[in-house]
């Protein structure tokens, strides 16, 4: 596969598997109990908003929190991937925001029914331009976030419970990995709400930043 079509991942890529609770800090911070295996759910590609475009708060949505995380970008088609050949899988990376309106998701999680509203709406996967593969150490990536300037966020992929190896080991032994495909890898501690008019940066430190204003639908 050409590192173009990849560069295009966000228009090409069939499916955002974005993993839960996958930072001990974090995991912490909510009480929630370190999980035994990673906790899955899909975003939709519809979801992504690339530099330049704004993130838009749905009327019916009353608490949008922020989600820095680290996506890896799949190079190549895989199931049942072992943990020792994982990263030959690895194409590149980007740096994603997993918006989720936190008060939907807490009604969903109280009636037991899945995520995919609170977290699928337009504009609620903002993601980075492509980045090498080797521009980033996915075992000790810094990842930021700040609100109008404020940080919110900072925490580093050593935190992670599952490493990026384990995490496309365990979901291709699901679901077959394709080219395109992003993996976000969970969040560190520090998410919050942000409302329109406020604005977003985040980075992966040395290697990239991003910026998205908050908007009203
Ligand atoms: C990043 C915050 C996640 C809160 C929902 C949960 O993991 O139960
Ligand atoms: C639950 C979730 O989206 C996270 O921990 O990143
Ligand atoms: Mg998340």
């Amino acid at each position: 596969m050409s590192s173009g079509r990849l560069q295009d991942f966000v228009k090409f890529g069939r499916k955002i598997i974005a993993v839960g609770r996958n930072y001990r800090s974090h995991a912490a911070e909510l009480g929630n109990p370190v999980p035994k295996e990673p906790l899955l759910f899909l975003k939709p590609v519809s979801s992504y908003v690339e530099m330049g475009g704004a993130i838009e708060v749905p009327e019916r949505v009353q608490e949008l929190h922020y989600e820095v995380e680290l996506g890896v970008v799949v190079n190549g088609s895989g199931r049942d991937i072992p943990e020792s050949s994982a990263m030959e899988y690895v194409g590149g990376y980007a740096l994603a925001l997993d918006m989720t309106s936190r008060d939907l998701q807490s009604a969903a999680k109280k009636s037991g029914h899945p995520w995919s509203v609170a977290k699928g709406y337009d504009t609620f996967c903002p993601i980075s331009p492509f980045i090498e593969k080797e521009k980033v150490n996915p075992s000790a990536a810094r990842l930021w976030l700040k609100v109008d300037g404020e940080t919110k966020q900072n925490g580093v992929t050593t935190d992670m419970i599952f490493s990026v190896p384990y995490l496309i080991s365990y979901i291709s032994s699901i679901m077959t990995l394709e080219t395109g495909d992003l993996i976000l890898t969970g969040t560190p501690e520090g998410v919050g709400p942000v409302v329109p008019g406020q604005v977003i940066t985040a980075g992966i430190e040395g290697v990239v930043q991003v910026e998205f204003p908050v908007k009203k639908r």
